[in-house]
């Protein structure tokens, strides 16, 4: 069998952020000379600027017809990946390369609030590339697929999150993307729609895209994914297949609140 096509190639990705108006020098020391506060050319601080290095030489390469999951502590830098890898903030320094047809499915997914379900189905499919006919076609799957029933035609501030996030997902991955990024928006699903959102990754994987999500879950990651990056501190800390992956990854959880148990 021939080996699918790079959706996205990462090589050495550094990714900073920069934070203004803090306390001068507040994640490293202060600086010790009169001059250097002056002038700001302490550490990498530049007046109250504070510069966080959040992903540190990261590579991969993600093929058609793989579903990765990324696993990580809190700010290892598993969501900041993936809005890089959707375009949405710059690297700093490395390359990396993806194809232009991304859907990113955050819990904050774009959808006005203020604006009925019905109207966010039809700016929602519009905005992934789908004619008003083609979105009026699907409409009925759309709502089906996310359990909103009537709400639909109230607006989207009525809705519980867990509803917000299933329409959201089920806006999203009408029309199959390439690259099909999920953050989070599964956890808020019952156990039906979680069995029907993996359904629907795996046709997109099928249809030889790409699936990259994250979550808390190492179960969500095992159950879902054909592969899984593990993130420590900005760096991949392992890379292969989601079983092997994420019981390393728990392993390592377990192991470390033990290690916090045993603290006085
Ligand atoms: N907008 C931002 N401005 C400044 N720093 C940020 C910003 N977003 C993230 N960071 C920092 O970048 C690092 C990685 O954060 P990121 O949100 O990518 O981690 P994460 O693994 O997704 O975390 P979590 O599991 O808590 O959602 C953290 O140190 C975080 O504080």
């Amino acid at each position: 069998m021939a080996a699918s096509e790079p959706t996205v190639v990462a090589h050495d990705v550094r990714i900073s952020y920069r934070t203004f108006g803090g306390a001068r020098n507040a994640l490293e020391a202060a600086p010790t000379s009169r001059w250097s506060r002056l002038v700001g050319r302490a550490g990498k601080h530049v007046g109250a600027v504070n510069e966080i290095e959040a992903v540190k030489g990261l590579s991969f390469i993600a093929r058609e017809g793989e579903s990765i999951g990324l696993v990580g502590r809190n700010g290892s830098g598993k969501s900041t990946v993936l809005r890089a890898v959707a375009g949405l903030i710059p690297i700093s320094g490395g390359q990396l390369y993806s194809r232009s047809d991304v859907a990113l499915l955050g819990v904050n997914a774009a959808l006005m609030k203020s604006l009925s379900g019905e109207r966010n189905i039809m700016l929602g499919g519009l905005a992934r590339g789908l004619t008003r006919r083609e979105v009026r076609e699907k409409f009925d799957e759309i709502v089906e697929f996310s359990g909103v029933g009537d709400f639909v035609k109230l607006p989207m501030s009525s809705y519980s999150s867990g509803m917000s996030a299933r329409l959201a997902f089920a806006i999203a991955s009408a029309r199959t993307p390439e690259i099909l990024i999920i953050d989070e928006a599964l956890a808020t699903g019952d156990a039906e729609f979680r069995r029907r959102s993996a359904e629907r990754i795996e046709r997109i994987r099928e249809e030889a895209g790409t699936v990259f999500m994250v979550s808390h879950s190492a179960t969500t990651i095992r159950n879902t994914c054909t592969r899984a990056i593990w993130l420590e501190q900005g760096q991949v800390r392992a890379d292969g297949p989601a079983k092997e992956v994420t019981a390393e990854y728990s392993a390592f959880i377990k192991a470390l609140r033990a290690a916090k148990k045993k603290r006085p």
